[in-house]
């Protein structure tokens, strides 16, 4: 067997994991052209590079089908109920940082808080028959967090991408996305709640709970994490 490692197959954070196990002595390269998702691993023996998307991972590493990898904080806790049962956290790699906000429109002038949220949810209701919609990718996470902050009276709308466009769609009347500059909630006339994000994400290398490892896998899975500093 070999330990599998699990990197994002594309974007921004397959470049930067690359680039951040070489500056610890693992070469990861892809093989074969752009398109092709395999790839190698050099520096260190009987570790096996998975190329695979950021927002799989989560499912991959709770099942036990790969060892170890790279992923966003948010993509875990969004994707994995009892995440820490499911993975460990071996070493956040300071990039990729994104915090996922709750946003409204900038012309809602009396509404910075949940608890505006929540008086304009009920005016919103009472007006229009229906529920207000909030657009978001994370629907376990932002129906956790409204339920924390007392915000009962809305409905979440799948939206997997171009999230901040839904509200000048008409879709939706607010947002839970991440950020990260703040340039795309701006360029899309929104503006975030000031109660605090409902998450702060950065890449993080997880390792498995679920991945079996026989003595010999174990002793490679140990000096991977000693090579990187874990
Ligand atoms: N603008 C950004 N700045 C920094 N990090 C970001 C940004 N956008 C996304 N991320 C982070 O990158 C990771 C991957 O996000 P992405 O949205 O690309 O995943 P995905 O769509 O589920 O993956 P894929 O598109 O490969 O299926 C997430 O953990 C996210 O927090
Ligand atoms: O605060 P910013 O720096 O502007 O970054 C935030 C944007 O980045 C991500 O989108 P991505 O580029 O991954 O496209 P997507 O809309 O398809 O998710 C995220 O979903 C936001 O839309």
């Amino acid at each position: 067997m070999t330990v599998k490692l699990g990197v994002p197959s594309k974007g921004r954070l397959m470049e930067k994991t690359f680039d951040w196990f070489g500056q610890h002595g693992v070469t990861l390269s892809r093989a074969g052209s752009d398109r092709e998702y395999a790839g190698a691993v050099d520096g260190i023996e009987g570790v096996a590079l998975i190329l695979l998307s950021a927002g799989e991972m989560p499912r991959e590493l709770a099942a036990g089908r790969i060892h170890f990898g790279v992923t966003g904080t948010d993509l875990v806790q969004e994707k994995l109920p009892l995440w820490d049962q499911m993975v460990e956290p071996v070493q956040e790699l300071g990039f990729g940082f994104a915090d996922l906000v709750l946003a409204v429109p900038k012309a809602w002038v009396d509404v910075d808080t949940l608890d505006d949220l929540d008086a304009v949810a009920t005016a919103f209701r009472q007006a229009h028959g229906m529920r207000l919609r909030i657009a978001t990718k994370y629907h376990r996470l932002v129906r956790e967090y409204l339920r924390q902050g007392g915000v009962a009276d809305y409905s979440l709308v799948d939206s997997q991408g171009a999230t901040e466009g839904t509200v000048a769609n008409e879709t939706a009347e607010a947002i839970a996305d991440i950020t990260s500059s703040g340039e795309t909630l701006r360029a899309n006339h929104l503006k975030i709640l000031c109660d605090g994000p409902v998450l702060r994400s950065q890449a993080t290398l997880w390792r498995s709970r679920a991945a079996a490892l026989d003595k010999a896998d174990r002793q490679i899975a140990e000096q991977l994490i000693a090579q990187i500093g874990g």
